[in-house]
């Protein structure tokens, strides 16, 4: 990317108010585009025909159209770890042909996506009981990746959700294995521990601490776990047989997991048949990625306005506000997506990076953070790009009213955000409530939005399984496009490993051994402190 380019094109645009963009009547069509019922809306932001040209051009210039091809194709594009990229084969056609090391991965595939919906329904339809009869909880432990995107799809599908209830224990803290295992009973449970590597701290200690709890009362508590992992040997330490063990690959990253075993909860609370769906959704989102036009494409479109804020515009954050509480943990979901993926500082060569690299992600559902961050998002010093969501329809038929009231909401914050209001219009509106003089002009001056502020909001029809599948493709290409301008490696994850082997080292004095030599002065402090 030309990033002094780019800022150029930044600069030329300051002080222009996103209104007078509109003076060309065909921008709202120009600047929004369709895609297999998605409508992706981003006339909203101070992006003009010019920047956009150019990012175009920067992308084609990035060889963005090889490099996805090169993913899709199973190329070991994650250089740092030497591994392909393939989530994408997790959710391809059966026929497709994707060969690692000269061997096709999807007959692979497909034969753990048969095994996997074997189990769920078996699980669904109480043929796989537990020692007190059939299931009627499922608790899945993973971290990360191997419990972000179930949590948030479950959630976000519950009007699909027909089997036995799904919870999801992730925090080393014990408190989240002891709310969640409150009140479940061991016989009729089946844990689900899932991890690619089945080392993480978090998962280990939770899954020995939920098979003691089982032990307590169930004769034979391995019969009741499934394990989620790369590691064959690792699960079968833990004594869990391998006919409940549903293995993946490593060219599966852990935050673009849950379209196969990770995803095993949510096949278990949707069933099989709904899990094809929001493979197939996902699936869609890839066929537009790899043959959209990069000027009707939406990953791409959605990358390159990201850009325009965070690297051309210079705006630290962007909030995901999705207009539909079922999705209140996607900005969570997101945030290991986006973070984990492009909070890099150097390029793949090695080289320092030119510019900032991805920016910081958060948000809540909409109407909610209305009520709470949105002040700071209309008034605030800081601006902040917001990417609104919501679906034509909601499921609830007898409470359409209040659908229409969280779309006009939706509509209605990013119309605000764009127009504000003026000194003029605060002050006209103060003066009709009998206020005068300085008065009148302190108060309006309270009572002024800036508007300019840019947002983007995508409409989907609902929030079906294949809709999410959409979506959550949608953002993954995303992170792919903005992570080739970058020049980084998305698909790596090393600035979490540090913090990782601390704690390890720590944990031990926290049990009450002597504090190692060499430490820092407030973490010495602050151990002795807690020792005491
Ligand atoms: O599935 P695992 O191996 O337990 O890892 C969990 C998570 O830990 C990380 O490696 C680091 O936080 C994530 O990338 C991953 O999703």
């Amino acid at each position: 990317m030309d990033f002094q380019t780019l800022a150029s094109h930044a600069k030329r645009t300051q002080g222009r108010h996103i209104l007078d963009l509109f003076k060309d009547a065909g921008r709202a069509m120009a600047f929004s585009t369709h895609a297999d019922g998605l409508l992706f809306d981003y006339s909203k932001t101070n992006l003009d025909r010019d920047a956009l040209e150019f990012l175009l051009a920067e992308a084609e210039r990035a060889g963005l159209a090889e490099k996805r091809d090169a993913m899709f194709s199973g190329a070991k594009i994650n250089e740092t770890e030497g591994r392909a990229v393939l989530h994408t084969a997790l959710r391809a056609a059966f026929g497709t042909v994707v060969e690692v090391d000269g061997e096709n991965v999807i007959p692979g595939v497909r034969a753990t996506r048969d095994r996997m919906a074997e189990f769920a329904n078996a699980v669904r339809d109480g043929s796989y009981i537990g020692q007190g009869g059939k299931i009627t909880d499922v608790v899945n432990i993973g971290i990360g990746g191997s419990d972000l995107g179930p949590v948030m799809a479950v959630k976000a599908l519950a009007p699909y959700c027909n089997g036995p209830r799904c919870h999801f224990i992730s925090n080393i803290d014990g408190a989240h294995l002891a709310d969640v295992l409150k009140g479940l009973n061991p016989e009729t449970t089946l844990v689900i521990v899932a991890s690619k590597t089945f080392t993480t701290i978090e998962t280990m200690t939770n899954a020995a601490s939920a098979k003691a709890w089982m032990g307590a009362l169930v004769a034979d508590p391995g019969a009741q776990f499934a394990a989620l992992s790369t590691s064959a040997e690792k699960t079968a330490d833990f004594g869990i047989d391998a006919s409940r063990v549903f293995g993946f690959e490593d060219w599966v990253g852990g935050r673009y997991s849950m379209w196969g075993p990770i995803g095993l909860s949510l096949m278990i609370a949707i069933g099989p048949e709904n899990f094809a769906d929001f493979l197939a959704g996902a699936r869609a989102m890839d066929d537009h990625f790899r043959k959209a036009d990069l000027r009707q494409n939406l990953p791409v479109l959605l990358a390159l306005v990201g850009m325009w804020h965070h690297q051309g515009l210079g705006y630290a954050t962007r909030a995901v506000l999705p207009y539909e509480q079922r999705l209140e943990r996607l900005p969570a979901y997101l945030q290991q997506l986006e973070m984990e993926s492009n909070g890099k500082r150097v390029s793949m060569d090695g080289a320092d990076l030119q510019s900032v690299s991805g920016p910081v992600v958060w948000g809540e559902p909409g109407t909610n953070g209305q009520h709470a961050f949105y002040q700071l998002i209309h008034q605030g010093t800081a601006i902040v790009p917001c990417e609104f969501m919501v679906g034509k329809q909601g499921f609830e038929a007898d409470l359409s009213h209040h659908h229409h009231l969280l779309v006009a909401n939706c509509l209605a914050q990013s119309e605000a955000l764009m127009k504000g209001r003026s000194l003029a219009e605060a002050t006209e509106i103060m003066a009709a409530k009998g206020l005068t003089g300085d008065e009148l002009d302190r108060q309006a001056r309270h009572r002024v939005f800036p508007g300019n502020r840019p947002s983007t909001t995508l409409i989907y029809d609902k929030l079906t399984p294949f809709v999410l599948g959409q979506i959550v493709a949608l953002y993954e290409h995303r992170v792919f496009v903005e992570g080739v301008l970058l020049g980084i490696n998305s698909y790596d994850q090393w600035g979490v490993e540090l913090g990782k082997e601390l704690a390890l080292a720590l944990g031990p004095v926290l049990s009450g051994e002597e504090v190692p030599d060499g430490k820092d002065p407030s973490t010495r402090m602050l151990v002795q402190h807690l020792q005491s």
